[in-house]
């Protein structure tokens, strides 16, 4: 209760009846003596005083429960090891939120974020989180000089000029910047429930290098079919007059037409994941065509190989997730085999993109079938999806994270960088291609740089 009479403003108000007149407090013009701080909310002054009484604090002014506690003994006051109690030695353990809140990404990451335009509304995140009290300065409004951009960069931690402009034009320079050699997938080239071989593919992707390796085939039946009813033998094929010296030449132009067909055996990409992480979408948002494949909210939509073929080159495979999913049993288990059969059996497969829920990290699920893939010696490529859907801090904790797991479990992990996407935005698009392209040995179409844009070197 107020004893001294004077009026107290509204900030005082949480102090109430908490204030008597001993002790002197500091800022004020009168003197307060404070009892049962507990339960106040105090202002910020009031707060240091809570933390260090003072030594000179009458005891008249103090409440019982303030009153300080008997001399401690000897042995209390240097406790041993042994005499400490089970309980002090506990540290209060961290829930995995505030472990993952713990996490500090670093500067460069975060940098990379931004330029990409990754995490939620990141291009504007770098600027509102720059706002002090009420005012927001948003420093592209008010055109200011380089000086005054030096000022404010340094005051409110605004990226440098240069930054907020690359990260303004990138999306548009990215779009120019690569592209697939024929620009689109051909969809559903071939869709299946088991696995096909590589020149079944072959055949159904380029039929016009099997054509002429037809007819030769033909051609040198019907002559060896001459060559046998020559001998007396009884043969229902067509006869056809070829001379000795045009054999060898179809001959040769068989080996070579099969020489042609291995080397242009098609390379194959494939994107794993658990169900509903967004693979079907990602591979969308790839090709730049939203009917490329089959998308749905509810996880196990992709019950089957699908192959799509992208130029002449490559082919990218969407696979089913693994883990939850509306679908049976049985039906999963299925999947599971054909994704391993396929995946450890493949040897035109170039590359395994995993992709990982940017929201979530890496799930039990995920971790078991890393684990599958690291013991049968398959390289692959972590990529964080829906990165659109977390804020770009907690992008760059999951990255952290993720990628330190990566580096300490999987032998085969590709740990030097993770690639991050959003399809939704696009953004992290381009670096996909570009390690898409260079991973299956294709010329990029780059304008500026050489080689796939790092996210961390
Ligand atoms: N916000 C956001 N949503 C996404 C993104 N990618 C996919 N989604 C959504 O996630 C859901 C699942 O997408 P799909 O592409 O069907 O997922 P999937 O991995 O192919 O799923 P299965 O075929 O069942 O294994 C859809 O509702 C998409 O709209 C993304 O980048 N951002
Ligand atoms: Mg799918």
């Amino acid at each position: 209760m107020l004893s001294t009479g004077i009026r107290l403003t509204r900030r005082h108000a949480d102090l109430g009846q908490l204030i008597t007149p001993t002790i002197p407090l500091s800022g004020c013009r009168r003197s307060f003596s404070i009892s049962n701080l507990s339960n106040a909310r105090l202002p910020f002054f009031h707060k240091r005083l809570k933390k260090e009484p003072t030594a000179d604090a009458s005891p008249t002014s103090l409440t019982p429960t303030s009153i300080p506690p008997p001399a401690p003994s000897a042995k209390a006051v240097a406790p041993t090891p042994s005499s400490r109690s089970p309980s002090a030695d506990l540290q209060p353990e961290l829930s995995k939120r505030q472990q993952f809140k713990s996490i500090t990404p670093s500067s460069q990451l975060m940098h990379d974020i931004r330029i990409q335009g990754l995490g939620s509304k990141a291009e504007s995140w770098s600027f509102d989180k720059s706002s002090r009290g009420n005012k927001t300065i948003r420093p592209w409004d008010k055109k200011l000089s380089p000086e005054d951009w030096k000022k404010q960069q340094l005051e409110r931690r605004l990226p440098p000029k240069q930054v907020w402009f690359e990260q303004r034009t990138t999306k548009v320079v990215e779009k120019e910047e690569v592209k697939f050699p024929s620009m689109r997938f051909q969809a559903g080239a071939s869709s299946m429930k088991s696995v096909p071989s590589e020149e079944a593919l072959l055949r159904m992707a380029r039929p016009d290098l099997f054509d002429e390796l037809e007819e030769i085939n033909k051609l040198l039946q019907g002559a060896d079919g001459e060559q046998r009813s020559g001998s007396d033998s009884a043969t229902d094929d067509v006869q056809i007059n070829i001379d000795a010296e045009e054999i060898d030449k179809l001959k040769q132009r068989r080996k070579q037409k099969e020489q042609e067909i291995k080397d242009s055996q098609l390379q194959e990409i494939a994107i794993v994941g658990r169900s509903n992480v967004g693979k079907s979408t990602m591979l969308n948002t790839l090709t730049e065509s939203p009917n490329t494949a089959r998308v749905s909210s509810k996880p196990g939509l992709t019950r089957q190989l699908n192959f799509y073929r992208c130029g002449e080159k490559f082919i990218v495979v969407d696979m089913p997730g693994y883990g939850f999913a509306f679908a049976k049993e049985e039906d999963k288990n299925n999947w599971k085999e054909l994704i391993e059969e396929y995946l450890s059996t493949r040897r035109t497969l170039k590359r395994i993109y995993v992709m990982i829920d940017a929201r979530h990290g890496l799930k039990v699920a995920d971790k078991e079938f890393l684990a599958m893939l690291d013991s049968k010696s398959k390289k692959f490529q972590v990529v964080l999806t829906k990165c659109d859907l977390v804020s770009p801090p907690n992008l760059a904790r999951c990255y952290t994270l993720v990628l330190d797991e990566l580096k300490k479990t999987y032998r085969h992990a590709i740990a030097e960088r993770l690639l991050m996407v959003s399809s939704y935005t696009g953004a992290g698009m381009n670096n996909l291609r570009k390690d898409i392209l260079f991973t299956c040995g294709q010329n990029i179409l780059v304008r500026n740089r050489e080689q796939p844009k790092s996210t961390m070197r």
